[in-house]
């Protein structure tokens, strides 16, 4: 496989914009990658995942989205990791067959989630047969254990792993068990893997522990405030990286209690960017209008560093 410079830093995993009656809106990607680079410097995605409610798009508009974000992000982006698991072995492949045929960056695969794999062999089983359909793609594991109930340890999932599967590159790291984290980054230093964290509101106890960057739904819209906690931390600054951590955590606590999901997030980002994302499909609901005005509100009264 050819060399590629190590993934590092912020990955926005991308909203899917969709027009009001519910068609996705392929217009606007052009937009939103200028966005993503100029505004929130931002220069990589994750596309078709949670956050761009790749589960419930058809197989056509997963593989048109896809196209769509490699052709727009040429030259702008450095990163285009597509998100290809489904359900169904077959589909995955050939999403993950599309993907290398449109020259993504790296494809990730979610464990199946209505009959889930019991342990790591069967796991193992299921991403090797989609990742030797793309096998010159780096490959990352996407791991998301509130949303697929599949909670088998990654500790456990990358012993022996590059065996299987050549390709693998890395981890979308998805849970709060920074213990699994800091063993993986601890017994895999050879392997040079990459662990992207996937808990935004505690991204920076993950970099303590040494991951390599991350991948969020809030990257869309607060990635320039959390690149200047990834420059803080790197000083070190730790003083100053806590005040963003603790600021952007100030706006998803208080988001959160009012209930927080993709639909909320295609809210937020399209009042912060000015882009229409437009509704979530079902059985997502738009958010409320009571939602948008507070959002905005708690948004707009944090007080961020100074030289910012
Ligand atoms: C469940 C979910 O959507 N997780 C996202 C990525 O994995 C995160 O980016 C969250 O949206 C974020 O941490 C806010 O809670
Ligand atoms: C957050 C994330 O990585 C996703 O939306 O898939």
């Amino acid at each position: 496989m050819t060399p590629r410079k190590k993934l590092q830093g912020l990955v926005a995993a991308t909203i899917t914009p969709m027009t009001p009656d519910g068609q996705v809106n392929l217009l606007v990607i052009r937009q939103y990658v200028d966005y993503l680079v100029s505004k929130q410097n931002v220069k990589n995605v994750f596309v078709n995942g949670t956050t761009g409610e790749g589960l419930s798009l058809s197989i056509q508009e997963r593989k048109r989205l896809a196209e769509e974000w490699v052709c727009q992000g040429k030259d702008k982006l450095d990163h285009v990791i597509i998100q290809v698991g489904a359900l169904s072995l077959p589909e995955s492949q050939e999403l993950a067959r599309h993907a290398a045929a449109i020259g993504a960056s790296g494809i990730a695969v979610i464990a199946p989630f209505f009959f889930k794999p019991t342990n790591k062999d069967e796991l193992i089983a299921f991403l090797e047969k989609v990742a030797s359909e793309a096998p010159a793609v780096p490959f990352y594991y996407y791991h998301i254990p509130p949303l697929t109930g599949v909670k088998i340890r990654i500790e456990e999932l990358l012993d022996g792993i590059k065996e299987r599967i050549p390709s693998f590159q890395g981890v979308k790291f998805s849970s709060t068990d920074l213990l699994d984290l800091a063993q993986c980054i601890n017994k895999n230093k050879r392997e040079q893997f990459e662990f992207l964290y996937g808990v935004d509101e505690q991204l920076l106890s993950a970099l303590a522990i040494g991951a390599d960057g991350a991948v969020g739904s809030t990257y869309n819209y607060l990635g320039g405030k959390t690149n200047l906690m990834l420059q803080a931390f790197a000083k070190p600054d730790l003083a100053l990286a806590r005040k963003y951590q603790f600021l952007t955590g100030e706006f998803l606590n208080f988001v959160i209690k009012l209930g927080f999901g993709v639909a909320q997030t295609k809210a937020v980002m399209t009042f912060v960017s000015g882009i229409p994302m437009g509704p979530p499909r079902l059985p997502l609901i738009a958010a409320s209008e009571e939602f948008i005005v507070k959002a905005k509100a708690k948004l707009d009264s944090i007080v961020w560093p100074k030289g910012d």
